[in-house]
C-alpha cells in the first residue's frame, strides 16, 4: 500500500540536493600553473583592478571578480594576485581572481579599540605618509601616535608629512618628536612662480607646492610602495596629485574605474612620476578612524622609543597604566631621559594603550 513504509525503496527518497555536490571531493584544488600575477591597484564593489605586466610593453589593466575558493579572504591593493580566465584587458573581459601571493606587510585597523573584526587597508606598503597640516585643520599628536603604532606594529617604516607650513610653522608640534628618529618632511604653499609645483587638490582648488618639500618626499618614496594617511582638508589629494602627475584625472583612472574620476572610498595605488620601477603611492581617502585593538600593548609601547627603555625598570607583569606601582616609565620621563616632550609623550602612549579611566573619543585624532 502506498505510504506503507515497508514498501519504500530508495525511488522513495528523496535527498536535498547537496550544496557542495558539485565541488571536487578531493581537497586538491586546481593549482592555476597558467595564473597571470598582477598588482591589485584598486577595489571597488567586488571588482579588482590590477595591473599586469607591469613595466613591459604589455602592461595592462585587468579587471577581475574573485574566484570563489578564496573564501572571504580580503584582497586589497597592494595585493598580488593570481589571475586566471580572461586576462586580455580587453573591454568588457573579466578574469578570475585565483590567488593572493604571501604579503610582506600588512596595514590593518579595526573600527575602533574594542571592535576586534579586523579590517586589511593595504598590502605590501613599504612606508606610511602621515600627513597632517600645521594649522588649518589643527595638527593632533594623537593622530599622529595612533598612525605610528599601526606602523610600527604592521613593520612598515613611518614617515611624518607636515603641510601648510606657510600659514603655521609646525616648531610647537615637532618638538613632541625631537626625541623620536622619524623622517619628516615639511611642505608649504608658495607664490614663488619660479621654485613651486602646481598642484590641485581633490576639490579642484590649485596650490602651488614649494618644490623642496616635494623633492625630498620623491626622494623617500622612489623605489618604494607608499601609502598616505591624512584627514581631510590636511592637503593630502594636493601632495598625491603632485607626485603622480596627472594620473588620478587622466587616463589611468579613466581606464581602471569606467568612470571620470576615481569616487570609490577604497583605496588607491598611483604610480609616481619620473621614478623606479615599482613606485607607488597608495591614496586611503576612507579612512577616518584607525582601531587599534588589535595591536598587542607592547608593539603600541615600541612605537614609542623615546620612553620605552624605561620599560626596562618595570616590575614584572606591569601594564603601564597610570598609577600603576613600579612603573619605569614615569621615573624614566620624570628623569628627562624623554626631553621635554615626555610627560605628553607618556599620557599620549596610555591614552592609546585604553589605559586612562576617563571616557574618550577613540576616532582617529579626536584628542
Ligand atoms: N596654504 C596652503 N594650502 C594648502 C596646502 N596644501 C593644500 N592646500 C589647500 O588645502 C585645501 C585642502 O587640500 P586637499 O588636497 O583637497 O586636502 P585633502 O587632505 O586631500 O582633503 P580631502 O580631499 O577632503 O580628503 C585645498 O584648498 C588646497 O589648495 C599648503 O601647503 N598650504
Amino acid at each position: 500500500m502506498a505510504g506503507n513504509r515497508y514498501d519504500w525503496d530508495e525511488s522513495d527518497v528523496r535527498v536535498r540536493p547537496n550544496k557542495r555536490g558539485t565541488r571536487p571531493r578531493t581537497k586538491e584544488r586546481p593549482k592555476h600553473a597558467d595564473a597571470v600575477k598582477g598588482r591589485i591597484i584598486t577595489v571597488d564593489r567586488g571588482r579588482y583592478t590590477a595591473i599586469v605586466d607591469e613595466g613591459t610593453p604589455e602592461e595592462r589593466l585587468v579587471i577581475a571578480a574573485r574566484a570563489r575558493e578564496l573564501n572571504r579572504k580580503p584582497v586589497v591593493p597592494g595585493d598580488f594576485v593570481g589571475l586566471v580566465g580572461d586576462s586580455s584587458g580587453k573591454p568588457d573581459t573579466l578574469a578570475r581572481l585565483v590567488r593572493i601571493e604571501d604579503r610582506h606587510t600588512l596595514l590593518r585597523r579595526s573600527a575602533d579599540d574594542t571592535d576586534p573584526v579586523e579590517r586589511v587597508v593595504v598590502a605590501n606598503a613599504d612606508q606610511l605618509v602621515i600627513v597632517v597640516a600645521a594649522a588649518n585643520p589643527e595638527p593632533r599628536t594623537g593622530f599622529i601616535d595612533r598612525a605610528l603604532v599601526a606602523a610600527y606594529d604592521a613593520g612598515i617604516h613611518p614617515i611624518l608629512c607636515v603641510t601648510k607650513a606657510d600659514v603655521k610653522e609646525p616648531t610647537g608640534l615637532l618638538a613632541n618628536y625631537s626625541h623620536v628618529d622619524l623622517d619628516v618632511v615639511i611642505s608649504r604653499s608658495t607664490g614663488d612662480a619660479a621654485s613651486g609645483t602646481d598642484a590641485r587638490s581633490a576639490d579642484g582648488e590649485s596650490a602651488r607646492l614649494d618644490s623642496a618639500a616635494l623633492t625630498r618626499l620623491h626622494e623617500l618614496l622612489d623605489g618604494k610602495v607608499s601609502v598616505v594617511l591624512g584627514h581631510s582638508g590636511v592637503g593630502k589629494s594636493t601632495l598625491v596629485n603632485a607626485l603622480a602627475g596627472s594620473q588620478r584625472a587622466t587616463g589611468g583612472v579613466n581606464a581602471v574605474t569606467g568612470r571620470g574620476r576615481h569616487t570609490s572610498s577604497s583605496a588607491l595605488a598611483l604610480r609616481i612620476a619620473d621614478a623606479e620601477p615599482g613606485t607607488w603611492i597608495i591614496d586611503t581617502p576612507g579612512i577616518r578612524s584607525f582601531g587599534l585593538a588589535l595591536v598587542e600593548p607592547d608593539n603600541i609601547l615600541g612605537a614609542f622609543p623615546d620612553i620605552a627603555p624605561g620599560a626596562q625598570d618595570c616590575s614584572r607583569g606591569c601594564t603601564h597604566h597610570s598609577g600603576e606601582p613600579g612603573c619605569g616609565l614615569d621615573a624614566w620621563v620624570r628623569s628627562g631621559r624623554a626631553g621635554d616632550s615626555g610627560p605628553g609623550r607618556l599620557s599620549s602612549f596610555r591614552r592609546l594603550l585604553g589605559a586612562e579611566d576617563e571616557v574618550e573619543a577613540k576616532e582617529l585624532g579626536s584628542y
